[in-house]
C-alpha cells in the first residue's frame, strides 16, 4: 500500500494528464505525484501542492500520459535499418536478412545495436519494449543497464542461429535467463519461437511444456502474409493458428504477432482462448504484407496492442508515429472512420500493450499503485494549434520530436530532450562505423 502521509518525491502539474484508464478521460488542473519509483497520488493541483513535494515541476502545455508500449521489435537490427527496402517479405528475409545476420551478427553488434534502439525508442517516449533477437543475454544486460523496461523473447528456430546452435541450446539459455532474471524489476525473459513455418510441432511442444511450467509469455509471427497462410494448407491442410491451437500454444500468454490474415474461425480462436495481437502497420505496410483488420479484432474483445518491428523492415522505431497509421490504417480498411478513434489508439500503444506483455498490473495507465513509467509530451508547437482535444492533437497532429521528458519507474531518462543515462554522439558515432563495416563489404 502506498504511504499516502509521506511527502511527494516528484510532483507533475501538466496542463492535460491523460490516465488511460479510466478511457476517455482527460483531466485539467491535476497533479501526478510520484514516490519509491511509483504513481502515489493522482488529484487536483491544490490537493497535489498541499501533500508537499521534494521537487515539483510546472509542465505548461504539457499531455502526461502512461509511457509507451512497443509490443514488437528486434532491436539491434537498427544497425540494419535502410540495408534491404522495398521488397516482399520472404525475398527480403531470406535473401538480404538473414545472409547478412549470418555474417555480421554477433555480441558486439547486438550490444551497439540495441543501445541504439533504446535510446531511439527513449528519444520518442517509449517505456516499454518487446524485443526477439539474437544474443538475448546481451540485449537484457543493455536494458539492465540502460533503466528502460523491456520484455526480451528467446529466438527460437529450427536451424542454427547466431548465438545457439539448437533449439534445445536456444532452450536452456532461456531456462537459464529466466531463472536469472525472474525478479529483475524491468525485464521479462519470455519465448520466441520465431514463426509458423521456422518451427515444427515438436519443438513447438517443447515450448509450450516450458512456458506453462515457467508461466512464461510466447511472443511468435503469425499470419504475416496470405503466403504464410496458403503454404501452411497445402502442406499441413490447416492454417497456422489454428495448428498452434491444436498444439495448445495459444492462451492469455501468447502474443501472436502481425495477423493480417484473419478468418471468422481465428477470430473466435483469438477470442475464446484470449490471445493479443500485435499490430505492425508500417512493417506491414512496407513489406506489403497485408492488413489487420483491427476494428474487427477490438469489436469482438481481442487487446491489440501495437508495435514497429524492426528498423529494417519500418525503417524507425517510432512508436507515436505508428498510432498514427494504426488509426488512420484501421480507417480505411474497415470503410469506417470511426474504426480507431484517437483515444483508443493511445489505449492501444499503452495499456493494450502493457497487457499483451502481461504487465498491466505495473504499467500501461496512470493510476496509484503503478509504476511511475510517464511520457511528457510538449504540445506547445505551431502546428498543434489550437487545442480541442489534446489526444487528437497528439495522435494526429504530432511527431515524436514532442516528447520532452520520459521516467521509468520514476527514473528520468529523458530531460528537456536530453539523455540522461546514453551518450548519444557516442552511440551515433558507433552506427555509423558499423555501416562502414557493414555497407563497405557489400553487405
Ligand atoms: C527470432 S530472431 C528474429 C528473426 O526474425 C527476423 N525478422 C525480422 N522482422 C521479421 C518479420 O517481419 N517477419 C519475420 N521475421 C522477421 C529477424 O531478421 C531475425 O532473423
Ligand atoms: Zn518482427
Amino acid at each position: 500500500m502506498p504511504n499516502t502521509a509521506a511527502p511527494l518525491d516528484l510532483l507533475l502539474l501538466p496542463t492535460w494528464l491523460v490516465p488511460v484508464e479510466p478511457a476517455g478521460v482527460v483531466l485539467k488542473e491535476h497533479g501526478l505525484g510520484i514516490r519509491d519509483g511509483r504513481i502515489a497520488f493522482i488529484g487536483t493541483r491544490a490537493e497535489a501542492l498541499a501533500l508537499g513535494a521534494a521537487q515539483v515541476r510546472e509542465l505548461p502545455d504539457t499531455l502526461l500520459a502512461p509511457g509507451l508500449v512497443n509490443a514488437h521489435g528486434h532491436a539491434a537490427m537498427t544497425l540494419f535499418r535502410g540495408l534491404a527496402d522495398d521488397l516482399p517479405l520472404m525475398t527480403w528475409l531470406e535473401q538480404h536478412i538473414w545472409p547478412a545476420e549470418a555474417r555480421w551478427v554477433d555480441e558486439a553488434f547486438v550490444r551497439d545495436g540495441t543501445d541504439l534502439a533504446i535510446a531511439e525508442q527513449i528519444k520518442g517516449g517509449i517505456s516499454c519494449f518487446a524485443d526477439m533477437y539474437f544474443f538475448p543475454k546481451v540485449a537484457s544486460e543493455r536494458v539492465h543497464n540502460s533503466g528502460i523496461r523491456a520484455q526480451i523473447a528467446i529466438p527460437i528456430l529450427d536451424f542454427p542461429i547466431p548465438g545457439a546452435a539448437s533449439v534445445d541450446d536456444s532452450l536452456r539459455q532461456a531456462v537459464e535467463l529466466f531463472g536469472e532474471l525472474k525478479h529483475h524489476p524491468r525485464i521479462k525473459i519470455a519465448f520466441g519461437p520465431h514463426a509458423p513455418y521456422t518451427v515444427g510441432d515438436e519443438n513447438l511442444e517443447k515450448v509450450r511444456v516450458i512456458t506453462e511450467e515457467l508461466d512464461a509469455a510466447i511472443h511468435m509471427h503469425v499470419h504475416e502474409t496470405a503466403f504464410e497462410v496458403q503454404q501452411s494448407l497445402e502442406q499441413r491442410g490447416e492454417r497456422p493458428l489454428a495448428r498452434l491451437g491444436r498444439l495448445g500454444l495459444l492462451g492469455p500468454r501468447f502474443q501472436a504477432v502481425h495477423m493480417t490474415q484473419v478468418s471468422d474461425d481465428d477470430l473466435a480462436l483469438l477470442v475464446e482462448s484470449n490471445t493479443s495481437v500485435v499490430h505492425c502497420p508500417e512493417s506491414n505496410l512496407k513489406l506489403a504484407s497485408g492488413f489487420c483488420p483491427v476494428q474487427r479484432l477490438w469489436q469482438a474483445g481481442v487487446n491489440v496492442a501495437v508495435g514497429t518491428d524492426g528498423a529494417a523492415s519500418n525503417n524507425d522505431l517510432d512508436l507515436l508515429g505508428e498510432t498514427r497509421t494504426a488509426a488512420l490504417l484501421a480507417k480505411a480498411v474497415a470503410g469506417s472512420a470511426t474504426a480507431l478513434d484517437a483515444h483508443r489508439a493511445l489505449r492501444m500503444a499503452t495499456l493494450n500493450g502493457a497487457r499483451a506483455l502481461g504487465l498491466e498490473q505495473e504499467i500501461g495507465s496512470l493510476e496509484v499503485g503503478k509504476a511511475a513509467d510517464i511520457v511528457a509530451f510538449d504540445l506547445s508547437g505551431l502546428a498543434q494549434q489550437p487545442i480541442y482535444d489534446p489526444v487528437s492533437q497528439l495522435i494526429y497532429a504530432s511527431g515524436r520530436d514532442c516528447v520532452q521528458h520520459l521516467w521509468v519507474g520514476g527514473k528520468p531518462l529523458l530531460e528537456d530532450r536530453r539523455l540522461t543515462r546514453l551518450d548519444e554522439q557516442r552511440l551515433n558515432a558507433t552506427a555509423r562505423s558499423w555501416g562502414q563495416r557493414i555497407g563497405g563489404h557489400g553487405h
